[in-house]
């Protein structure tokens, strides 16, 4: 079995209780804080910036996950590294000079990742796999929690996961699998099973009565893949 990685996204929790609700998901055996950062130009939704991930920086030792929904992408990546994210993540069409941007994310001292729409191809991946460290295949169009989950995504993660693990046996690269968007107890094994090793559940987790109850669920079927 894969190691696997649960990562609610806060999008869903109460913004009004921000830092309880990051240390309410660790808790509850999730791994990793997913952090949506949305412009209301690349993506027609305005979220939240470095201020609130350095707001919750001190309520957990989980990693922070930003996603990068914004357009340009370089002037924030120094903000989010000072403010506590461990991984930041950006979509190759939001960059004009995307090997220059996954570089500045590690120079900072963060893992770097692309993030793929479902209809961006993947050969953004051909000549940067030795500057990424996670590849977030989106199975939702971005921009809101709680859409339903586009079942052509498991194709491409079929994909990326062939391309990840023959890469990986050449360098001996570690590259993390995430999916993202529509993520719930009942389709989390069929993400596993194409190959995904990461998994981000907004509203699944946080529209759900108890936390631990079904993150469990989701471990529970991560087991049987
Ligand atoms: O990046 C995004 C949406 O653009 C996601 O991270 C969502 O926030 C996931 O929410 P659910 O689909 O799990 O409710
Ligand atoms: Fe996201």
């Amino acid at each position: 079995m894969r190691n696997y990685r649960i990562a609610p996204s806060i999008l869903s929790a109460d913004f009004a209780r921000l830092g309880e609700e990051v240390k309410a998901v660790i808790a509850a055996g999730a791994d990793i804080i997913h952090f949506d950062v949305m412009d209301n130009h690349y993506v027609p939704n305005l979220t939240i910036g470095p201020l609130v991930c350095e707001a919750i920086r001190p309520h957990t030792q989980a990693p922070i996950d930003v996603h990068l929904m914004i357009k340009p992408v370089d002037s924030l990546v120094p903000m989010f590294a000072k403010a506590g994210a461990n991984i930041i993540t950006f979509h190759p069409e939001a960059s004009e000079h995307i090997d220059r941007t996954l570089q500045l994310i590690r120079d900072q001292g963060c893992k770097a990742g692309l993030v793929f729409n479902p209809a961006t191809p993947l050969s953004y991946l051909d000549h940067v796999m030795d500057k990424i460290d996670m590849v977030l295949i989106m199975s939702v169009n971005p921009g809101f929690g709680g859409q339903a989950f586009i079942p052509e995504a498991l194709r491409k993660i079929s994909q990326v996961r062939a391309r990840i693990d023959a890469y990986q046996a050449e360098t001996g690269q570690e590259i993390w699998l995430e999916v993202d968007g529509g993520i719930k107890t009942e389709n989390i094994a069929a993400a596993a099973k194409a190959g995904a090793d990461t998994f981000v559940a907004g509203s699944a987790i946080y529209g759900s009565g108890d936390y631990r109850t079904t993150i469990e669920a989701m471990r529970a079927q991560l087991a049987t893949v």
